[in-house]
Formats: C-alpha cells, sequence, structure tokens
C-alpha cells in the first residue's frame, strides 16, 4: 500500500469556492468557501450530511458544474473561467466518472460498453485489460441484465478508467449494493488508484468506507471541517458496512 503523507504535486487546487444555486428568497448555498488542495495519485473519501455540498463539489471538481465565486484549478490549468468548449475537453481528456447508478446500455455486452469509450479516447486501454483490471475478464460477453449490481458498476469502472483518466470522480459508488458486491467495487476502485496511480475522490454515506483512503475530507453546511490523513488503511474487505 502506499505510503500516506508524501508531498506529491497537487492535482487539483481550489481557492473559496462558493456554489449557490437560485436566486433571492429561494437561493440555496451549497459551497461556502472550500480551499482544498488534492494530491496526485491521492485517494480522498468525502464524507458529511445529506446537503452538505459532497456533490457540489465534487462536480466542479469534474467541470459538470462551475463555481459562483471562487478559483479551481487542475494541475496549473484554471478551470474557472473557461469556456464551455474548454471544459467538455478537459472532461473527456482528463476525468473518469462512476455514478450511483451505473448507466449502461442494455444491448451491449460489457466489453462493448467499455469499447464506446475507448473509441473516442486518444490514449485508451484495451476494453478486455479495463474489464481484467476490475476483475471481469470472464464477463467480457455479458450484457448488464446478466451481471450482478456490483458487476455493472465494476463495468462502469472499467468504462471510466479505460480512457486513462488523471482522475476518478466517484459519487456513491456503492450506494446501491450490499455489502459483498460493494467491497468488490472498493477492491476495483482502490486497484485502479494503486496500479495506474489515478487519483480518486469517493463520496459516501457509509463511514467506515473511510478507511480504505489515504485520506478524509468532512463536509457541513458547504464547509470543510474536518481533513485528516490515515496513517493506515484497511483493505475494503474489512470495511464494516
Ligand atoms: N440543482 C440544484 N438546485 C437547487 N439546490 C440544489 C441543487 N443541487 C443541490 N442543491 C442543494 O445544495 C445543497 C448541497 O447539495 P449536494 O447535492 O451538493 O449535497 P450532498 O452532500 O451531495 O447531499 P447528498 O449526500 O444527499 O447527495 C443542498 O441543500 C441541496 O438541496
Amino acid at each position: 500500500m502506499q505510503a500516506t503523507g508524501t508531498a506529491a504535486p497537487p492535482v487539483y487546487r481550489t481557492q473559496g469556492l462558493t456554489r449557490i444555486y437560485g436566486q433571492g428568497d429561494g437561493a440555496v448555498q451549497a459551497l461556502r468557501g472550500i480551499d482544498l488542495t488534492l494530491a496526485e495519485a491521492e485517494m480522498v473519501v468525502l464524507l458529511g450530511a445529506s446537503g452538505s455540498g459532497k456533490s457540489t463539489l465534487l462536480n466542479i471538481l469534474g467541470a459538470l458544474d462551475r463555481p459562483t465565486s471562487g478559483r479551481v484549478f487542475f494541475r496549473d490549468r484554471e478551470l474557472s473561467g473557461a469556456s464551455e468548449r474548454a471544459l467538455t475537453a478537459f472532461r473527456r481528456d482528463h476525468v473518469g466518472f462512476v455514478f450511483q447508478f451505473y448507466n449502461l446500455i442494455p444491448a451491449l455486452t460489457a466489453r462493448e460498453n467499455v469499447a464506446l469509450v475507448t473509441e473516442i479516447a486518444h490514449r485508451p486501454m484495451p476494453p478486455e485489460e479495463a474489464l481484467d483490471r476490475v476483475g471481469l475478464a470472464h464477463r467480457m460477453d455479458h450484457f448488464p441484465a446478466q451481471l450482478s449490481g456490483g458487476e455493472q458498476q465494476r463495468v462502469a469502472i472499467a468504462r471510466a478508467i479505460a480512457k486513462r483518466p488523471d482522475v476518478l470522480l466517484c459519487d456513491e459508488p456503492t450506494g446501491a449494493l450490499d455489502s459483498q458486491t460493494g467491497v468488490k467495487v472498493l477492491e476495483a476502485l482502490v486497484a485502479v488508484n494503486r496500479d495506474l496511480g489515478t487519483a480518486t475522490a469517493l463520496i459516501t454515506h457509509n463511514v467506515g468506507i473511510q478507511a480504505i483512503a489515504h485520506r478524509v475530507i468532512v463536509l457541513a453546511d458547504g464547509r470543510i471541517v474536518e481533513d485528516r490523513r490515515n496513517a493506515t488503511r484497511i483493505a475494503p474487505a474489512q470495511v464494516t458496512w
């Protein structure tokens, strides 16, 4: 397991990020000044009560959304203020997303679902390698309906990593899964982070999952209220669900 506390250069840096949804009386302040640095190859778990701003933060890091104020940098490139076109290219070239629901195409096999992405990526890995990395070498020609929820999520992870993204942003990837299948999904994410060095941010409501990460960030009411490193990490199989 990779040592924690190493001073790797940042992959992300944010300064005073705020995000307000809506206007006037109905306005909701989802983020209230987030200053955050994420290191290359780091695995971070984001915790916090429902509505604390986790998804809003992840969406801004992934350039799916923009801050109301503040700045966000990916390496030495500023995302805040970039054009829509530049953000679309940024997402395509650098970011892998994994959501709670897998959004696989039912009429395509696991291999074909992954191949859809590799066909448009600059330097993709073969779909077979991506599926092998998530432990699905033996299920490549199955259709989503022939796979368990956890296996479908692992296909979604294979799809996300096949373009060799620099960062993997995961919003409740195990939210719909029981412990046995959830563990396999976490094992796939830990293996990708370890073997490919993909910086990974993972939102979860399951506090037991925090112990698999290098670092844990807790949000409350749009602010970071805790930011700590795990001195030791546990394997996904040891997570109490
Ligand atoms: N599109 C939107 N329009 C208006 N308000 C929104 C929108 N998206 C999120 N919010 C509000 O912003 C706040 C933060 O939401 P966010 O989804 O980031 O929280 P979260 O911590 O991810 O919550 P959960 O754990 O329930 O997914 C909440 O009060 C939410 O209701």
